[in-house]
C-alpha cells in the first residue's frame, strides 16, 4: 500500500494550455440533490467548479436549482428529467465526467435514475451518497460490471455505512466475498472495487483508493494524514465535486481520485490552521481547496517536476 504523496497528486493536476476553452477544458455534469438534500447538491456543484471544470452542468430539483442560481450563476443548472434527454459522450473536443449521488434520498426513482445513467453515460462517472444505491441490486451492479468491461470508468466514494451496504448486497447476492468484517478498510475497498469494476474510494479518518483492474491489483492508495476537521457533514459532497472535476479534466481515474482526496485533506487541515480544528465547516473546507491546489502548485514547480 502506498501512500498518497504530493508528487502523485500533482499527476492529475491539468496544466491549461493558452489556448483551451471552457469546453475543451471539461465538462462536469452532476445530477445531484433532492429536495430533502439541497446541501449536498450545492456543495458538490461548487466543488466541481472550484476544481477547474470549464463548464459546470447541475441536473437537480427545484429547491436546489434555486440555491444554486444564487450562489454557483457560473452553473448552468437545469432539471433532473434533462439529463436523460441529452447525450453524454465525452469526446475530444468536449472532455466530461458525471457526478452522481451527492444528496439523492436513495428512492427507488433514484436508484432506477442511476442505472438508466450508467448505461446511458459514455463517459466516467462517479457515484456517491443515495446514488450508491442503485449499485445494492443485480441490474445496477450489472450495469458497472459492463462498463468496466467496455472500459469505461466508474467511481464510487462510499463512506464506512455505504461500503457495509454494498457488501451485505454482495453476500446476499450469493457472491464469492468475505466477511466485511474481518476485512481492514484497505481490503474492503478493493473487494468493492473487485466485486462492481470500479475504482473506490473508501472514507473514513484514513482513506484508501483501490481499483478492480486486475492489471494494477493491490495497487491501494492511502490517504493516512487527514484531520478529524474533516468529520462534517458535506465534507464528502465536496470531494465528490472536487474528484469529478478532474475526472472531466481528463485525469486517469485513480489519479484523480488520489489528487482530489490529498487535496481535500489539504484543504481541510488549512481550513483548520485558519479556523481551528473545532470551528471548520464542509463550507470553510470548500472555501480552502484553492489554497491547497495553489500550494501543490508551488511544490511542483519548486522540485522542477
Ligand atoms: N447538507 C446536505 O444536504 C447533506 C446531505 N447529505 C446526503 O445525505 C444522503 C444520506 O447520506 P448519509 O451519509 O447522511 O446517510 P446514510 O447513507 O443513510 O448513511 C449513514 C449511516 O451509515 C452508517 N455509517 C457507518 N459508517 C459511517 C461513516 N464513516 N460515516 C457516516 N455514516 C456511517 C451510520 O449508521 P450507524 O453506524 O450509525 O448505524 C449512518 O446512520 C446522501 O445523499 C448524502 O449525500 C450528506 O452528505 C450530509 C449533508
Ligand atoms: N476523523 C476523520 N479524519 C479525517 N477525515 C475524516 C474523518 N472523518 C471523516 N473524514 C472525511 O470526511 C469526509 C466525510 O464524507 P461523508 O461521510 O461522505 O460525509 P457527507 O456524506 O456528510 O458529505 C470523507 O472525505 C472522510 O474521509
Amino acid at each position: 500500500m502506498k501512500s498518497i504523496t504530493s508528487k502523485k497528486a500533482a499527476r492529475a493536476l491539468p496544466t491549461l494550455r493558452a489556448d483551451v476553452n471552457k469546453y475543451t477544458r471539461g465538462v462536469c455534469e452532476l445530477v445531484v440533490g433532492s429536495d430533502r438534500f439541497v446541501g449536498a447538491a450545492v456543495l458538490a456543484v461548487s466543488a466541481a467548479n472550484r476544481m477547474g471544470a470549464g463548464y459546470v452542468k447541475a441536473y437537480t430539483g427545484e429547491k436546489a436549482a434555486g440555491v444554486l442560481h444564487i450562489v454557483q450563476p457560473s452553473a448552468v443548472v437545469l432539471s433532473t428529467e434533462e439529463f436523460f434527454e441529452e447525450e453524454h459522450a465525452s469526446t475530444e473536443c468536449r472532455p466530461r465526467a458525471v457526478v452522481a449521488g451527492c444528496g439523492m434520498a436513495g428512492t427507488d426513482d433514484d436508484v432506477r435514475r442511476v442505472i438508466d445513467l450508467l448505461v446511458l453515460c459514455k463517459a466516467p462517472v462517479l457515484l456517491d451518497g443515495g446514488g450508491l444505491r442503485a449499485l445494492a441490486c443485480e441490474e445496477g451492479a450489472a450495469a458497472a460490471r459492463k462498463r468496466f468491461v467496455e472500459g469505461i470508468p466508474t467511481v464510487i466514494t462510499p463512506h464506512g455505512g455505504e461500503a457495509l451496504r454494498l457488501m451485505r448486497f454482495l453476500e446476499e447476492s450469493a457472491q464469492d466475498v468475505p466477511d466485511p468484517g474481518r476485512l481492514k478498510p484497505q481490503e474492503l475497498a478493493l473487494a468493492l472495487a473487485r466485486a462492481f469494476g470500479v475504482v473506490c474510494v473508501l472514507k473514513g479518518p484514513d482513506t484508501f483508493i483501490a481499483t478492480g483492474d486486475e492489471e494494477s491489483a493491490g495497487d491501494v492508495a492511502a490517504m493516512l494524514q487527514g484531520t478529524p476537521a474533516l468529520a462534517k457533514a458535506g465534507t464528502g459532497d465536496i470531494l465528490a465535486g472536487m474528484i469529478g472535476a478532474l475526472l472531466c479534466q481528463g485525469a486517469d481515474p485513480f489519479d484523480a481520485c488520489a489528487a482530489g482526496t490529498f487535496l481535500h485533506a489539504r484543504a481541510g487541515m488549512l481550513a483548520a490552521v485558519d479556523r481551528s480544528e473545532l470551528c471548520v465547516t464542509a463550507e470553510d473546507v470548500l472555501d480552502h481547496v484553492s489554497a491547497a491546489t495553489a500550494a501543490l502548485e508551488r511544490k511542483i514547480r519548486k522540485e522542477g517536476n
